[in-house]
């Protein structure tokens, strides 16, 4: 499965100290960040992360980019919700769109634990049976 790592500045420890608890089930996927969040887990870790650029600079988007195509099949996502981004939109724009095309997404270590024990017992195959042809892949 593809997965995307993305943590705002004030949730970035509590990201690294979830991929580095779930490190076993993290490490037979391949990754996705934006850019400090995924140089923070890879030097954390070790794990090979595909980086995108910085969010504020378009890695949101570029993270919907994959989304729009089908090709992300989870994103954990810790939001900061106590202060203001300057690229909200980018971020309203990925949550939309995940869920235009039913990606499970996670912005809280609550859900994002239920999401791993689900993708770990195999839960999110049907992900792999909902890829596009191409066009409307929905
Ligand atoms: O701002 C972000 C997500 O909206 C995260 O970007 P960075 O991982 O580059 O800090």
């Amino acid at each position: 499965m593809n997965i995307a790592l993305i943590a705002h500045d004030q949730k970035k420890d509590d990201l690294i100290e979830f991929v580095i608890a779930y490190q076993p089930i993290f490490k037979e996927h391949s990754l996705y960040a934006t850019g400090t969040t995924g140089k923070r887990v890879s030097e954390a870790t070790g794990l090979d992360v595909h980086r995108f650029q910085s969010g504020p600079l378009g890695g949101d988007q570029q993270i919907g980019a994959m989304v729009a195509q089908n090709l992300l099949d989870l994103i954990i996502f810790f939001r900061d919700p106590l202060t203001a981004q300057p690229h909200e939109p980018d971020v309203s724009a990925l949550l939309r769109l995940s869920d235009v095309y039913k990606v499970p997404l996670a912005t809280n270590m609550g859900t994002a634990e239920v999401l791993l024990r689900g993708l770990s017992e195999n839960h999110l195959d049907w992900r792999l049976g909902n890829k596009p042809g191409g066009g409307d892949g929905r």
